[in-house]
């Protein structure tokens, strides 16, 4: 890592007091491939300690626009800062790591070279403990001295993991990182986002498993063709709460304090109530019961992300984030 530069201000003061720039900073960002427009005019942020999620379907730019942030593909418009700095920035890059979607390390180098070359073309400083302390937090440990050629899918990506992860980034942007990875591999990637969240590293994460994004991103960008189709914290894009009941002996009058709370689709004995604030809940059991209404079941819930998306992606916007 490079050492840190003295950053004073006209009054004598040091930047450092400012509150930080975002991780990522993105504006108007736009590429052409030959005649195909793979990314067109797209913007956003990443604030620091945040983790945010892309999503998108295939071909919708999204390795295109993480790649344009790296300074690995040449915009054809658009700016980029990274902590604050312009993507190509030596003292930024050294402060990301990345990993991305499909990689090959040397395959004659073992687990443990492979992590200490990236450290020194990091420019850092890691000291072998902490190395094998990765190795051991990607589940490598026992396979820290074995040939990368001889590994599978998953265990590169987890390699890839710990290389992205070991020079203590201040921002970490993961390409598709638990595509190859099994059930278990996947919730050990889910604790070391948490983990890295807690510890204040943004992260911009970039997956088609929405389950993952959904429960561990702040925020969420979608992409479609090349264009943000919508973006905003998971509440704005997810708002909308139901109250799924199951009941019985349900009288005219249970039937209009239902309607009361909210918009209410029912069939037999299941009925969905939808809420703009969970809160309610409890008043509205209360008032069942207290109108005769057997409860048999109670379950707050709201659309999933992956049925947003669905929806974003066949109407090809969304009505208030955009
Ligand atoms: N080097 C390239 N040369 C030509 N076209 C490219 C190149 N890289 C990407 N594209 C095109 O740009 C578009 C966006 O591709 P990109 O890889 O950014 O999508 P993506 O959202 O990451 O897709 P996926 O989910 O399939 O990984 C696609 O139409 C793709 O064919």
């Amino acid at each position: 890592m490079s050492a840190t530069t003295a950053r004073p201000d006209a009054a004598g003061e040091s930047f450092a007091d400012l509150p930080p720039s975002p991780a990522v900073w993105c504006s108007g960002l736009r590429k052409r491939y030959r005649r195909r427009t793979a990314v067109d005019g797209v913007s956003f942020t990443v604030e620091r300690g945040e983790v945010m999620g892309l999503l998108g379907p295939n071909g919708a730019g999204k390795t295109s626009v993480i790649k344009m942030l790296l300074g690995l593909v040449r915009p054809d418009a658009g700016e980029v800062l990274l902590l604050g700095r312009p993507g190509s920035d030596p003292f930024a890059r050294t402060r990301v790591g990345y990993l991305p979607e499909l990689f090959r390390y040397q395959p004659w180098l073992t687990a443990a070279e492979v992590l200490k070359l990236h450290v020194r073309l990091a420019g850092a400083t890691v000291p072998d403990e902490r190395r094998r302390e990765y190795l051991a937090m990607v589940g490598l440990a026992d396979r820290a001295g074995d040939r990368v050629g001889g590994f599978s899918k998953g265990m590169q990506q987890r390699l890839g993991l710990a290389v992205a992860l070991v020079a203590g980034p201040e921002l970490v942007i993961l390409d598709e990182p638990t595509s190859a990875l099994d059930p278990l591999g996947r919730a050990d990637v889910r604790d070391l986002l948490l983990s890295l969240k807690d510890r204040g590293v943004a992260v911009l994460l970039n997956s088609h498993l929405i389950g993952e994004v959904e429960r561990v991103c702040d925020r969420v960008v979608i992409l479609d063709k090349g264009r943000v189709a919508a973006s905003g914290t998971l509440a704005e894009l997810l708002g909308q709460r139901e109250l799924r009941l199951r009941l019985d002996e349900v009288g005219p009058a249970a039937a209009a304090r239902l309607a009361a709370a909210g918009q209410v689709t029912s069939g037999g004995d299941a009925y969905t109530v939808a809420l703009q604030d969970d809160a309610v809940i409890p008043d509205i059991v209360a008032d069942l019961v207290g109108l005769g209404v057997r409860v048999h079941a109670v379950e707050p819930g709201r659309i999933s992300l992956e049925e947003r998306l669905l929806d974003i992606l066949r109407t090809g916007h969304s009505e208030e984030h955009r």
